[in-house]
C-alpha cells in the first residue's frame, strides 16, 4: 500500500443526532471512503462491533448516550479500543477540547466545520491508524515464514484457553519439529534451510485452515499449531494431513538418516480447560513430551498421550 492509499478507502462511521450533519459529512467523504452512519450512541456501538470501522467521527452532545460515554465504551471493549475517534462538535471551549482528548479522542473538529479540513484530518488519522495496524501485524508475525510468532501464540493460547473453558470445549496443540534440520543446513546451506522452513510452514498452514486455528513458529525449526475447540480425534486428523502433505512436498534431504526427503515429528496434546485455576502451560509441556517420544521412536510420525 502506498502512502497515498494509506489515507484513502477507509470505512468511516459518522455519529450525529442531526441527519443534516451526517449528510454534509457523507457528501464530504464519500468520494474517498465508505461512510457508515449512526444517529445515537447505542447504534454507533452496535455498528462499530458489526462493521469494525477504521475511524469514527463522533458528535459530543447527543440525547441519551453522549459522545464521551461512547468513547469510554469503545475504550473498554478489546475489539473496539483501537478505533480512533475524532470529536466533531459545536462545543468550542478549550476545556471541551481537553475533555474530549482526555476521554480518548485522537482529534477534535469544531462545528461549523470546514469540509476540506475534515477531509484532511480524516486522511491524517487514517494514515496513522494504518501505520499502527501494520506495526502491530509485524510485531505478531515471524519475519521468515509469515506465520504467527511465539509471542502472538502465547497471547492467543491464553485467550482461546479461557474461551474454551467458558464454552466447555476442548483445545488441542500439535508441537512440530523438522527432522535432522541441522544436517539439512549442513548439507544444503543456511539459505536453503530458510527456504525449507518457508515451504514446510506454508504446507502446514494449509492443513489447518479454520478461522480459529493458528500456526506459530515456536523456535528455530519448531512450530506449534493451536486448534481451539478441537478434541484428540480432530487433532489426529490434522496431524495425519500434515504428515501426508509434507511427504507429498517431497523436499530432498540427502543427509537424513530417516528418509530421502524432509520429514517432521509431532507431539499432540488435548485438554478440556477448567473454568478456574489452570493455564495452558502443562498442555504445552505435554505436547513437547510427546514430540520427544516421536523423535525417540523413529521420527516422521506423531505421538499422542493415551490418558
Ligand atoms: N536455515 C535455518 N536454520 C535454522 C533456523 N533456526 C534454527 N535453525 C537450525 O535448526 C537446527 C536444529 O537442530 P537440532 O535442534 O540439533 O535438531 P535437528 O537437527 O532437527 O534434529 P532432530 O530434531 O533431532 O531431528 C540447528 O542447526 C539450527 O541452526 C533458521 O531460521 N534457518
Amino acid at each position: 500500500m502506498t502512502w497515498t492509499n494509506l489515507a484513502r478507502n477507509g470505512r468511516i462511521l459518522v455519529v450525529d443526532d442531526a441527519m443534516e450533519n451526517i449528510q454534509i459529512l457523507h457528501h464530504a467523504l464519500r468520494a474517498e471512503h465508505e461512510v457508515l452512519f449512526a444517529l445515537d450512541g447505542e447504534q454507533a456501538l452496535q455498528i462499530a462491533r458489526e462493521q469494525q470501522p477504521d475511524l469514527i467521527l463522533l458528535d459530543a452532545v447527543m440525547p441519551g448516550m453522549d459522545g464521551y460515554a461512547v468513547v469510554a465504551a469503545l475504550r473498554a471493549a478489546p475489539r473496539l479500543q483501537d478505533i480512533p475517534v475524532i470529536f466533531v462538535t459545536a462545543l468550542s471551549q478549550p476545556e471541551d477540547e481537553t475533555r474530549a482528548l482526555e476521554a480518548g479522542a485522537v482529534d477534535f473538529i469544531s462545528k461549523p466545520f470546514n469540509v476540506a479540513v475534515v477531509r484532511a484530518r480524516v486522511r491524517s488519522q487514517l494514515t496513522i491508524k494504518r501505520q499502527a495496524d501494520a506495526m502491530r501485524e509485524l510485531s505478531m508475525t515471524d519475519g521468515l515464514t509469515g506465520v504467527a510468532n511465539r509471542r502472538n501464540f502465547n497471547d492467543t493460547v491464553d485467550a482461546e484457553w479461557r474461551r474454551c473453558a467458558r464454552a466447555g470445549l476442548p483445545l488441542s496443540l500439535i508441537m512440530i519439529d523438522i527432522d535432522h534440520f541441522k544436517l539439512y543446513n549442513d548439507h544444503y546451506g543456511h539459505q536453503a534451510g530458510d527456504a525449507c522452513l518457508q515451504r514446510i510452514s506454508a504446507t502446514m498452514k494449509r492443513c489447518a485452515s479454520r478461522p480459529q486455528d493458528m500456526l506459530a513458529r515456536y523456535g528455530g525449526e519448531e512450530f506449534i499449531l493451536l486448534l481451539p475447540q478441537e478434541g484428540a480425534d480432530g487433532a489426529e486428523v490434522v496431524a495425519n494431513r500434515i504428515l501426508d502433505e509434507v511427504h507429498k512436498l517431497a523436499l530432498p534431504h540427502a543427509a537424513s538418516p530417516t528418509a530421502p526427503i524432509v520429514t517432521i515429528s509431532m507431539g499432540l496434546a488435548t485438554a478440556r480447560p477448567p473454568l478456574e485455576g489452570n493455564t495452558p502451560g502443562p498442555l504445552i509441556r505435554n505436547a513437547d513430551g510427546n514430540l520427544y517420544r516421536a523423535k525417540q521412536t523413529g521420527r516422521d510420525r506423531y505421538c499422542i498421550s493415551l490418558d
